[in-house]
């Protein structure tokens, strides 16, 4: 078999995506969704994989910037739709693709590249890390209450058209993006991702339903949902579906939460994907009725391993040396010396005998603050060289905000 990987041409764009839908289970995108990411899409880092006539392979990638620890946005690579048609599965077309992608990607100078995985299992082998998880719950309204904090009484709630409020809310959403790793800072028409809201994926619920909280006409946080009514012979037991919440401070974000808990003729709060650490795991009366728990969303890839490791800042001082193996990027691979504290970092390249030993994978999940390097270490996949050294670094890499990628590209 012989594959020609290409950048994607405008007109191909049909053909190429209905590979992607075929690989998706066949059953087409709805027309808006199709229509936003046919808008969205960057053409010249698009591939796609040919066999002779046809296209039976896709990779896309978005120009994104992404916060890191210390809260600079580092240009990332956003890798998305990859598929493989079935009757070219398992001989290395993807494998071909992300060869091509990574190259591409270190050529642009992007020291990330991130991805949401549809199976955990895909992108290790390609030096992805597990790096940003997301909690997600299923709240029984009808028992867990909630402790408010002071203050959350001051914002005026009030219902506005999503459309409407959407350039207030994604302002907003602008000013929190600095303040969390993992976050993307979204270019102008990303913001329409979050009123994608096609009838045909309701089931049943209502369209997608807008609340703000105010204080003295500014706004200080707003959250997107939409309600599924249902009765049993018990009576009403409808189910509120939160998209997004955002808030600028503690008392508008527990009156928004307040806001979907008391909503009339409901008793389950379905939320899909928040921080680890959202305050509302401190608010709640019973965490046990909550159904919480958490899901791998972000993946991140470490391209360009000094200038990535620069980007960031660390907790705490630290002065290491560590052995990188990177099988797939093997300019990566070597031993890097870093010395950073919360003001910045430096990287370079050492022949020092190094502390800690460990692969670009686990570096990717260690990046963002969220996997301890102690746990990786635990799990033996990250080898303590010099005793001693694996705490300090470890706490390092810490981060106080759990990173996040509130939606998938
Ligand atoms: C960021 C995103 O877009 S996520 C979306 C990914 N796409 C999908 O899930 C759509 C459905 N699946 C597919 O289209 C294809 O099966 C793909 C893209 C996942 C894999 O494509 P293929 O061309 O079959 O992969 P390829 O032959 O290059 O395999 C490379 C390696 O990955 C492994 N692999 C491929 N797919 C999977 C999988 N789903 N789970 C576990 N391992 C996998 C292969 O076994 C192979 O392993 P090796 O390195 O040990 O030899």
């Amino acid at each position: 078999m012989s594959i020609d990987l290409r950048v994607l041409r405008e007109a191909d764009f049909d053909s190429w995506y209905a590979l992607l839908d075929r690989a998706f289970g066949g059953v087409p995108e709805p027309a808006e969704e199709r229509a936003l990411w046919k808008g969205l899409i960057e053409y010249e880092r698009s591939l796609a994989a040919w066999d002779e006539k046809e296209i039976v392979g896709s990779a896309g990638a978005f120009s994104f910037r992404m916060t890191v620890p210390g809260g600079a946005r580092v240009p990332t690579a956003g890798v998305t739709m990859v598929s493989v048609a079935a009757t070219h599965r398992r001989r290395g077309v993807l494998r071909s693709m992300m060869r091509r992608q990574l190259d591409d990607i270190r050529a642009l100078g992007e020291p990330l590249a991130a991805l949401v995985a549809s199976e955990p299992d895909i992108y290790g082998r390609f030096g992805y890390g597990s790096a940003g998880r997301a909690l997600a719950a299923e709240i029984d309204t009808a028992r867990v209450r909630l402790r408010m904090p002071p203050g959350a009484d001051e914002p005026r709630l009030s219902f506005a058209d999503p459309r409407t409020s959407l350039t207030r809310c994604e302002d907003l959403y602008s000013r929190l993006v600095g303040g969390r790793p993992g976050l993307l800072s979204r270019a102008p028409g990303w913001e329409e991702l979050g009123l994608l809201d096609p009838e045909s994926e309701r089931g049943g619920a209502s369209p997608l339903q807008c609340v703000l909280a105010e204080r003295e006409g500014e706004l200080a946080g707003y959250a997107r949902y939409s309600v599924k009514p249902e009765w049993d012979a018990a009576g009403p037991k409808g189910v509120v579906r939160l998209r997004s919440l955002e808030a600028l401070d503690p008392a508008a974000h527990a009156a928004l939460w307040r806001f979907l808990f008391d909503l009339d003729l409901t008793s389950t709060l379905s939320v899909h994907s928040r921080p680890l650490d959202d305050p509302l795991t401190h608010l709640v009366s019973d965490p046990r009725r909550c159904g919480l728990r958490t899901r791998d969303v972000l993946y991140l890839r470490i391209v360009d391993l000094p200038a990535a490791l620069a980007a960031r800042t660390y907790q705490v001082p630290l002065d290491t040396v560590l052995e990188v193996e990177d099988a797939f990027c093997p300019w990566n691979t070597g031993r890097w010396r870093l010395r950073g504290d919360s003001g910045g970092a430096v990287c370079e390249r050492t022949e020092d005998e190094p502390r800690l030993a460990l692969t670009a994978r686990e570096l990717g999940a260690a990046y963002l603050g969220e996997g301890p390097l102690t746990a990786l270490a635990a799990a033996g996949l990250v080898r303590e060289l010099v005793p001693g050294s694996l705490a300090p670094v470890s706490l390092a890499f810490g981060s106080q905000t759990a990173p996040w990628l509130p939606h998938g590209f």
